[in-house]
Parts: structure tokens; sequence; C-alpha cells
């Protein structure tokens, strides 16, 4: 599946967004990938993330034991992935802002753990996601995404597989080019998110 092909995906299911969005990282973009509308179609997910089990299979040759992905967009990109790749799949969520292991998922330091995200923008969530599962011992051995945004310029700390790789602008919040400044912000990500 090219690039263009995944973009497809997002723009028929509605997914491809123009406005003005805070991202996870604060960065403001006219551009959001709402995945959610994505995942909503089981066929279309399954499309995806067969693509990106098979890229993975071939760019990954360690051996792996689990995928891990950080809730809530990494939920159902990661759980089909597995389903594709035969492995077991596990999530964090945040508890007091930070990423943990709950729900009574287990990992130890014999694991080689995959890390699927949904997107990438500038790799803080892969991040702050693959610092979790360290935690447990476990040794993180790569990362696959369905699209990376930063068009390949956000280091993770790992090896990347990008289903697609494109570059959207981001800019800083005190930065705004004047097409944006006019348009109200819109939070779609579930980061700080209060209960
Ligand atoms: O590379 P980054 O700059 O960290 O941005 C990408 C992250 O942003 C989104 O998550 P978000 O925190 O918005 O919440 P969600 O997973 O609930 O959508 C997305 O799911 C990635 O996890
Ligand atoms: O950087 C983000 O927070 C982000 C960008 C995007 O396009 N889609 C998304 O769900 N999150
Ligand atoms: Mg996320």
């Amino acid at each position: 599946m090219t690039s263009d092909e995944v973009l497809d995906e997002f723009r028929e299911a509605g997914a491809l967004l123009e406005g003005h969005f805070i991202l996870s990282s604060g960065l403001r973009s006219p551009i959001f990938l709402q995945k959610a509308l994505v995942f909503r179609d089981a066929a279309r997910t399954e499309r995806l993330c067969k693509a990106l089990a098979a890229k993975i299979g071939a760019e990954v040759t360690e051996e792996l034991t689990a995928i891990v992905s950080p809730a809530m967009g990494g939920i159902i990109p990661g759980y089909e992935t597995s389903r594709h790749l035969k492995l077991p799949f596990l999530f964090v969520e945040r508890e007091e802002g930070e990423f943990r292991l709950r729900r009574g998922f287990e990992l130890n330091r014999g694991d080689r753990v995959l890390i699927i995200e949904d997107i990438v923008t500038t790799g803080l969530s892969s991040r702050e996601c693959i610092a979790a599962v360290e935690k447990t011992g476990a040794k993180v051995v790569a990362e696959g995404c369905l699209v990376d945004r930063s068009g390949g310029r956000a280091d993770v700390g790992v090896p990347l597989t990008a289903l697609a790789s494109v570059t959207f602008p981001a800019y800083p919040a005190d930065d705004l080019p004047p097409e944006l400044e006019r348009i109200p912000a819109v939070k779609p990500g579930s980061r700080g998110l209060q209960a």
C-alpha cells in the first residue's frame, strides 16, 4: 500500500479533516487525521493493519513476543495488527498523566516488544509508551504506525515502520500563520482530558 493509498482510505472514511487543531504535543495544525472514523469500518481497518503487519514482517527481522499500544488511538490498530502478526496484544493507558500497564497486563525481562501507534507526529507519545514498557524490564525492538505525519523526521528511539509517511504542517501555538489565527482551535485527542 502506498502513502497515497493510505491517505485515500482516510479521505474515503471522512477522516482527513481540515481546520485548526491542537495536537497531542501542543502543536497546531490545519490538518487532522481522525482515525476513529477509519476504525469504525472493520474491513478498512483490517486492510490497513494487514498491510502494516506485512511491512513490519519484511522490515523487522528480530524475534517479537508482544505488541503494546498507547491508549486510546493505538488500541484498535494494535489489536488488529496483532491478529495478523499472531502476537499477544497489550495496551498502556494514562494514570495521572503517565502511561502504565494496568488491567492485569504484565511484561517481563525476556519480552521483545513491538509498539503499534496510529499516528506519529512528534513521536512524544511513542517515546512515553516505550519508556513505560522499558520500566518493566522488557525490550522494545521496533515500532509500527499507520501514518507518520512528520515525513520521517520524528525520532521515536527505535526503528519505525510507517505504512504511510507524509509531511503535514504543524506550528508552535505562539507562531501561527494568519490563516490558522482566524479559526478557533479544537483538540480532538485524549491527552490531558479530565475524567
Ligand atoms: O507523536 P505525537 O506528537 O505524540 O502525536 C501522536 C499521538 O497523538 C494522538 O494521541 P492523543 O494523545 O491525541 O490521544 P488519543 O490516542 O486518545 O487519540 C495519536 O494517537 C498519537 O498517540
Ligand atoms: O498529533 C496528534 O495529536 C494527531 C494528529 C493527527 O493527525 N491525528 C491524531 O489523532 N493525532
Ligand atoms: Mg494516541
